[in-house]
């Protein structure tokens, strides 16, 4: 059980990392750890990062020194998409059954959160993201079904792909955060290509569905100096505002991404072209 904080770092500083410091700010392997809720609190607007795998008991959300606040989500809301077995969470007394994929908005003022493994011997892996929010939104279980999709890329560039947007302005509204589901087409291995930076928001990427000898080179940095970090099966990354995010896999697999900041316009972005970035 824990909550690293992490802080924010400048560019020009990320210009003279070595591997070992690249992956010490930026990845976050311990996301999915049996029986345990483990959490990253990002000084990248204050965006939390992290998951619970409840087995053979409940767990619950706790509040956190570092929040100096009475309980989790007093100050803030959360996205929360199960990776894995069939979950049952409940919040402020309401129960919601999360399948696989399947996402929660839980809203600011929340008190009460307890997670849950249907079957202890088939985990939840429960994804779990939170964003400051100082007005609270309806809580709102929301299934593929209700997802706003868009096809983008295609098998020639390697780079077809479904993006399921789940809580985004069209679908629950929410203060700052905005998470979605990326599946990327057997034969295809880019996401997020054409890449892309907002200033305006930090974003978080959660790879799932990476075979187990394979994995994603997660590519980031300033457009014009781009680094990368190799990245393995339910591990996640934090992407700074000014950071490029996108990956080529040695497979196909599927990706969370979660953001928040300035904006709730997923199309803000400033794009760059394949051949355009160094
Ligand atoms: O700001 C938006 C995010 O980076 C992702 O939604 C992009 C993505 O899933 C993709 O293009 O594959
Ligand atoms: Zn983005």
């Amino acid at each position: 059980m824990s909550l690293e904080v992490r802080y924010a770092v400048h560019p020009e500083d990320v210009k003279s990392y070595d591997t070992t410091r690249i992956r010490k700010e930026f990845l976050i392997e311990k996301v999915m750890v049996p029986g345990e809720i483990n959490l990253v609190y990002s000084f990248y607007d204050r965006y939390i990062v992290g998951g619970a795998v409840p087995t053979d008991k409940p767990i619950k959300l706790d509040t956190y020194e570092e929040l100096k606040a009475e309980y989790f989500l007093a100050r803030r809301e959360m996205g929360i998409i199960n990776v894995g077995g069939d979950a049952k969470i409940t919040a402020d007394g309401v129960v919601y059954e999360l399948k696989y994929k399947e996402a929660l908005y839980l809203g600011q003022g929340v008190k009460d959160v307890v997670f849950e493994s249907v079957e202890a011997s088939k985990p939840a892996h429960l994804y779990i993201n939170s964003a400051p929010a100082h007005k609270a939104f309806p809580s709102k279980h929301v299934t593929l079904g209700d997802a706003n999709v868009l096809q983008l890329g295609s098998l020639e560039t390697s780079n077809e792909r479904q993006i399921n947007q789940l809580i985004v302005k069209e679908v629950v509204p929410t203060c700052q955060l905005q998470m979605g589901m990326t599946a990327l087409q057997p034969g295809s291995v880019w996401n997020t290509m054409p890449a892309h930076t907002h200033n305006r928001r930090m974003e978080a990427y959660f790879y799932f569905e990476v075979p187990e000898s394979q994995a994603v080179c997660h590519f980031m940095g300033q457009p014009d100096e781009t680094r990368h970090i190799w990245m393995k099966n339910e591990e996640a990354v934090l992407s700074p505002s000014w950071s490029i995010h996108s990956a080529a896999g040695t497979s196909n697999y599927i990706f969370i991404w979660g953001m928040a900041g300035e904006n709730l316009d997923y199309g803000d972005m400033d794009v760059r072209q394949p051949n355009e970035l160094k």
